[in-house]
């Protein structure tokens, strides 16, 4: 694609028209969307879900290795993941874009039509946003709108002692995959001639640069009659997360080395990489994966799921957060995974 078409020809409004001219809506609930002061809503007596996310060049994504059209995918996976880590259904989003006079009309239009491919996979409706001017960098802010019958909200705080603890998917690839994009940018900017090999590593590359939110997962809750007792998703790390689920319900939890799900691949790429592939796991973060806790006497509801892992049990929160390792031994866990801040 050799088109270029300044934004500047088009002007702010000219190309909020542009990139929204086309939404079609997946909810009757979607009353008013782009194009009033605000978006409007009714939710016929359920409960309101609400979560947002702010995406930063440089900080969530380096453009020089994330196609536009799967950032355009991954900001509305992410954010419609913790709607779903509420066990509630994603129903509408904002997006606000900040950028530069980098940015032509052609490669906004890539980026909106990853946004809207995964609008039509979660059944979500674009209703409004922000566009900016941004001096440094690509700025994202995404929020996420959705529905809950009364009172089926599920929290971060609710896990007991004995219930069992889970996780959809498989851990640590999306970290790998960074590891390995990264490792290529590097070997790109000291000899422009070599050409990034990603051979036989397509599903930790995926798993980053395309992550999907567990929407089949709290489709399968529903249907089996299943309600968590606490639920989180996976975006700083498992151990991270685990620690916030514990912390929020007062509770502690073992959890075995073994049973900690990981991909042939993940287990392929760590060995390369010289890293464990269980502290990738624990660690990695952007997994997106869903970790929750189920009453004991709902695990023959689990049935033959085989995305859903029971990767240990709670405790009371005197017995601490331990990793039951290969080895035979526990360790504490600790918050490794990613945090903005640098410190737990
Ligand atoms: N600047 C802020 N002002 C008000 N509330 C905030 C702010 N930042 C975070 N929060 C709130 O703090 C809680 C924890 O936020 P956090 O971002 O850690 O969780 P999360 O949304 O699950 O993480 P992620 O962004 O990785 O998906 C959420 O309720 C969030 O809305
Ligand atoms: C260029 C680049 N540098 C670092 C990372 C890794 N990373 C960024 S944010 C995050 C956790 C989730 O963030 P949040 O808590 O804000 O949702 C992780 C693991 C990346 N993907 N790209
Ligand atoms: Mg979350």
């Amino acid at each position: 694609m050799s088109e270029r078409t300044e934004v500047g020809s088009l002007g702010e409004f000219g190309l909020i028209e542009h990139l929204t001219k086309n939404i079609e809506f997946h909810n009757a609930s979607t009353l008013q969307g782009v194009g009033d002061d605000a978006a409007v809503i009714d939710h016929f007596g359920k409960q309101t879900v609400l979560s947002t996310d702010l995406l930063l060049e440089g900080v969530h994504f380096d453009l020089s290795y994330t196609p536009l059209q799967h950032l355009g995918y991954k900001t509305v996976a992410v954010n419609v993941s913790d709607i779903y880590a509420m066990n509630a259904t994603p129903t509408q989003i904002l997006l606000s874009i900040g950028f530069s006079n980098r940015f032509s009309v052609e490669a906004l239009d890539e980026f909106y039509e990853g946004v809207y491919a995964a609008c039509a996979r979660y059944g979500v409706d674009l209703v409004g946003g922000d566009t900016t001017s941004s001096q440094k960098g690509f700025v994202i802010s995404c929020t996420a709108i959705g529905e809950v019958a009364p009172d089926q909200y599920v929290k971060r705080t609710g896990a007991q002692k004995g219930d069992l603890l889970c996780v959809s998917g498989d851990l640590g690839a999306a970290y790998l995959g960074l590891l390995l994009l990264e490792r290529e940018k590097r070997i790109w900017m000291e000899n422009p001639q070599i050409q990034p090999d990603l051979e036989g590593e397509k599903y930790i590359v995926g798993r980053l640069l395309k992550p999907e939110a567990r929407k089949d997962i709290i489709e399968f809750f529903a249907g089996a009659g299943i309600r968590p007792t606490s639920m989180i998703d996976i975006s700083d790390g498992l151990s991270s997360e685990l620690l916030h689920l514990c912390k929020g319900s007062g509770v502690g939890a073992m959890l075995y080395e073994e049973k900690l799900p990981i991909h042939d691949d993940t287990r392929a790429a760590a060995f390369k990489f010289n890293s464990e592939a269980t502290a990738c796991a624990l660690s990695g973060g952007e997994d997106y994966e869903l970790l929750f806790t189920i009453r004991q006497d709902d695990f023959e509801k689990l049935g033959n799921v085989n995305d859903i892992t029971v990767i240990g049990y709670i405790t009371d929160a005197e017995a601490g957060v331990q990793l039951y390792s290969k080895g035979g031994n526990k360790y504490p866990v600790t918050a490794q995974g990613w945090n903005h801040m640098g410190n737990a």
